[in-house]
């Protein structure tokens, strides 16, 4: 553990609440001391006492070409040279807007935000004023940023901190959330049999990246379009996270399920606060200043924002990019199963592109919010730290994703599998 860390995080605690600025980069769940960060390149971080990790965090998914990406920092020094912010549009908002429309499918018009939570609460008022009904369906364990009317069961640090809903939000602004076990179409079902008329729309993670790591089944998607097509409900992708890494496309292209509106975030910022929505151009159109339900932002499509997000889906989207990463996210979980299987210890994987998670458990298969929470929790913190130590970095919580980057290479790899190999075989719980 590095001293350096100790004494920043002592210093940051009287200042920060928690020391932190966003809860789930507290080490809650698993002790100690989070790593004070003081650069990064490439696949790697390094610490304030100059010792180096692998990083499976990337921020939490939106560095999917790496840190410090030479086209990434040129583009927003570049950028900046010529003034931040203008409020007004920029010719880079509309370059932003054209890439992400040629990836993915179902997307005819957008919205620029500044984070996934804003794409998401923006999600619900489209939805519900294009609507005109009130209610929505989520599922258990899905997180969707921290929108008041989605802070019920969710995902994330919601999950990992153990708070059950969250104090300050009113009951009436949660009466209209409904939700459903993920994966079980017969909840949504049974939900649309009672509601069927006042349901505005279903939001899901299509791969559920904040109960661990968790592929919706194709069938379960396939079951949403038809409820929400045969109910007069939109279909909302929360692909926040799954967004060019489930696939290029994200999940909706790798299921070819094509939802109504989808939130995007993380990887459409490269590293800079972007977030989106984007869908059918006559659902869109509803949103101000063409239509009537209210939405803006002082820095939305901020320049810099713009600038590194297109530097980051033009190189991601150079051919073979994106299915190298994917291929490397394979070699990542095989070695890690085959190193586990040696040394006795139970693990399951899950890939959807460049995101992945393990399990440890015997169960052979997982899908439910249910199974994840039965894993074994004391294994994970083991795991972590030891994993820690070893100079690999994952998310100090068994209910997060872990991210690969193009930047991933053999040493990577070869230094996680080594890594692995010691850490699974000293295992004692
Ligand atoms: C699926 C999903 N939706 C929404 C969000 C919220 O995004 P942000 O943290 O940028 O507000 C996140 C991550 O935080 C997420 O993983
Ligand atoms: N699964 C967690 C996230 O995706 C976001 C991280 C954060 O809230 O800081």
């Amino acid at each position: 553990m590095s001293n350096r860390s100790e004494t920043l995080f002592a210093e940051a605690n009287e200042h920060l609440v928690g020391g932190v600025n966003s809860a789930v980069r507290a080490f809650r769940a698993v002790g100690g001391t989070p790593v004070f960060i003081q650069r990064g390149e490439g696949a790697w971080v390094e610490d304030v006492d100059g010792k180096r990790y692998v990083d499976y965090v990337l921020s939490y998914g939106p560095l999917a070409i790496g840190h410090a990406h030479p086209a990434v920092v040129a583009a927003i020094a570049e950028t900046a040279a010529s003034g931040t912010s203008f409020g007004a549009p920029t010719e880079k908002e509309t370059a932003l807007a054209q890439l992400v429309k040629s990836l993915m499918p179902s997307i005819e018009r957008i919205r620029m935000v500044n984070s996934g939570t804003e794409a998401c609460m923006s999600a619900v008022r489209l939805a519900r004023g294009y609507t005109g009904r009130d209610r929505v369906i989520k599922f258990r364990g899905n997180y969707h940023g921290h929108v008041d009317a989605l802070l019920v069961e969710a995902g994330s640090g919601v999950l990992t901190l153990g708070i059950p809903g969250s104090p300050g939000v009113p009951a009436a602004v949660t009466e209209t959330t409904l939700t459903a076990p993920f994966n079980d179409l017969d909840g949504v079902a049974a939900l649309f049999a009672e509601y069927s008329n006042d349901i505005a729309a279903v939001l899901v993670e299509p791969v559920a990246g904040n109960m661990n790591c968790v592929p919706a089944r194709q069938d379960f998607l396939e079951g949403l379009r038809k409820l929400c097509d045969e109910h007069g409900a939109l279909l909302v992708f929360d692909e926040v996270m799954s967004g060019f890494r489930a696939s290029l496309g994200g999940a909706q292209a790798h299921y070819n399920v094509m939802p109504d509106l989808t939130c995007l975030g993380k990887v459409i910022g490269g590293g800079l606060p972007v977030g989106a929505l984007g869908g059918r151009a006559e659902i869109m159109d509803y949103l101000a200043p063409t239509g009537p339900v209210y939405q803006a932002g002082t820095l939305s499509g901020n320049p810099l924002a713009m600038a590194s997000g297109i530097a980051t889906l033009t190189e991601l989207a150079k051919p073979g990019v994106h299915a190298a990463a994917a291929a490397w996210t394979e070699r990542l979980l095989a070695g890690l199963k085959a190193r586990a299987d040696a040394a006795g210890v139970p693990l399951l994987t899950h890939q959807a592109g460049t995101m992945f998670g393990v399990f440890f458990t015997d169960a052979p298969s997982i899908e439910r919010f249910e199974q994840v929470e039965q894993c074994n929790a004391e294994r994970f913190v083991k795991f972590f730290h030891g994993m820690l130590a070893e100079g690999v970095y994952l998310a100090p919580s068994a209910f997060e994703a872990g991210f690969v980057s193009t930047a991933h290479d053999e040493a990577a790899l070869a230094h996680t599998l080594d890594a692995a190999e010691r850490v699974f075989a000293s295992l004692t719980v």
